[in-house]
């Protein structure tokens, strides 16, 4: 049976490929971007003043010159003013240009003016001092964001100022969630003594929110004819499909033979872990990718987290994040040869590590347990005792 190495590097080698979109900048928060943001002027475009205060040549300082005649003020949003009068000063605005023929600017604070004479109270003033100097930070036609780049709360900035009022970047991916199992009926109802409420497709919405995909929640009774129909529109429809249930030993688990039948075709089936053993992964020609998580709501969880997150964040280019790591407050023992996903909360240990306590809950159905985890803690499948104070990755989701 595979690892979850790798399980996982199978995984990331089916990356979803996204067409690209361009799209007005304002709707483009979170989207990734599949051109570069380049500078298309000097960043700042001009000597920009960074005080209000007056701006003075520094020569006529130098030589010992303390008033000033104030010849008239330069505000932000105007074009540069020239000081034609070195003996003179003309009050300056935080993002106005420096006016011409100056080049040091004193704060108000620093200054008195008294009837049009601004006196320098002050000792020590330093040429070019707060001017922000053209270019000092980027320069025209400078990269500012690569292609792959998330575009967060800087981005967006830098992308406005360069004057991207439109935006290439990848379209939204279109997963399927959908649910399988006749025991299942909608939230809205109320099961009979045999049947469950469905709640995996509302956990995996929430996980893939993370990453602002579009999803789409859907049901399928455990009917084989009835599921290849639905799936191969879903297939036209959808970048990928999530499917949870239907994929262990039962004979009424038809995932892995409809997606034969479909021409999905078998990845993997199987995975040395628990919970999340019989996770099925595969992929068409046509490049359509579907992961049939364990219907067990907390394999459902662990796999969404361990595989379709990361595969997800890798297919938009975006930095897989790494898990925390954490110290075991108690022993566990764990027998079987697989790897071992055991649900703990963390806290902070007084050196400040982080600390993780075991709440194995009563296994992988048991989602009310999760109520109150932080995490999965990744037990290697080599070893079966683990002492207190052992250090192990943790797969958070808080
Ligand atoms: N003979 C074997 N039996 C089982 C094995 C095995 O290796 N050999 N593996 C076990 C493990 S591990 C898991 S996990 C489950 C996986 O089962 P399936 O993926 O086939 O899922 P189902 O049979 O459809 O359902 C299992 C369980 O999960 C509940 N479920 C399913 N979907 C939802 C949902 N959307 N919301 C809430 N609960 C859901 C379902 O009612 C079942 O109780 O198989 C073991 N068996
Ligand atoms: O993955 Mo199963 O959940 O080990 O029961
Ligand atoms: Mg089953």
């Amino acid at each position: 049976m595979l690892s979850v190495t790798e399980a996982f590097s199978l995984v990331l080698k089916h990356p979803l490929v996204l067409p690209a979109e361009t799209i007005p900048l304002a709707q483009a928060a979170g989207r990734v971007l599949r051109e570069p943001l380049v500078a298309d002027r000097d960043l700042p475009p001009f000597d920009r003043v960074s005080m209000d205060g007056i701006a003075i040549r520094y020569q006529s300082f130098a030589s010992g010159q303390r008033h000033f005649r104030v010849a008239g003020a330069q505000f932000a949003g105007q074009p540069a003013q020239t000081l034609d009068d070195e003996t003179a000063c003309l009050e300056v605005m935080t993002g106005a240009m420096l006016p011409l023929e100056t080049d040091t600017v004193i704060r108000y604070e620093d200054i008195q003016i008294t009837e049009g004479v601004a006196e320098i109270r002050i000792e020590t003033v330093l040429p070019g001092q707060n001017i922000h100097q053209r270019a000092t930070d980027r320069k025209q036609n400078d990269e500012l964001a690569s292609v792959g780049t998330r575009l967060g709360p800087p981005e967006m900035a830098v992308a406005a100022s360069v004057g991207k009022a439109m935006v290439l970047v990848s379209r939204l991916p279109r997963i399927a969630l959908i649910s399988t199992g006749d025991e299942l009926v909608d939230v809205s109802e109320t099961p009979e003594p045999y049947q469950i409420r469905r709640s995996n497709t509302y956990l995996l919405q929430t996980v893939l929110q993370t990453v602002g995909a579009q999803t789409a929640l859907l049901h399928l009774p455990d009917d084989a004819g009835a599921m290849e129909t639905e799936l191969k529109s879903l297939l036209n429809d959808y970048d990928a499909l999530v499917l949870s249930g239907g994929v262990s030993a039962g004979k009424a688990d038809f995932v892995p033979g409809v997606m034969e039948r479909l021409g999905v075709r078998q990845v993997f089936h199987q995975v040395a872990q628990r919970p999340g053993k019989p996770l099925w992964f595969g992929a068409s020609e046509a490049g359509k990718v579907v992961f049939g998580l364990p219907g067990n709501p907390v394999s459902t969880f662990l796999c969404a987290y361990r595989y379709l997150l990361p595969w997800l964040n890798a297919s938009l280019g975006l930095r897989l994040s790494q898990p925390t790591v954490a110290r075991l407050s108690q022993p566990v023992m764990f027998q079987p040869r697989l790897t071992y996903y055991l649900p703990v909360s963390l806290s902070i240990s007084p050196d400040g590590s982080w600390l993780a306590e075991p709440l194995p809950g009563s296994g992988s159905a048991d989602y009310a347990n999760l109520l109150q985890c932080d995490g999965f803690m990744e037990l290697p499948s080599e070893q079966s005792a683990f002492k207190a104070g052992e250090a192990f990755p943790v797969y958070t989701f808080r």
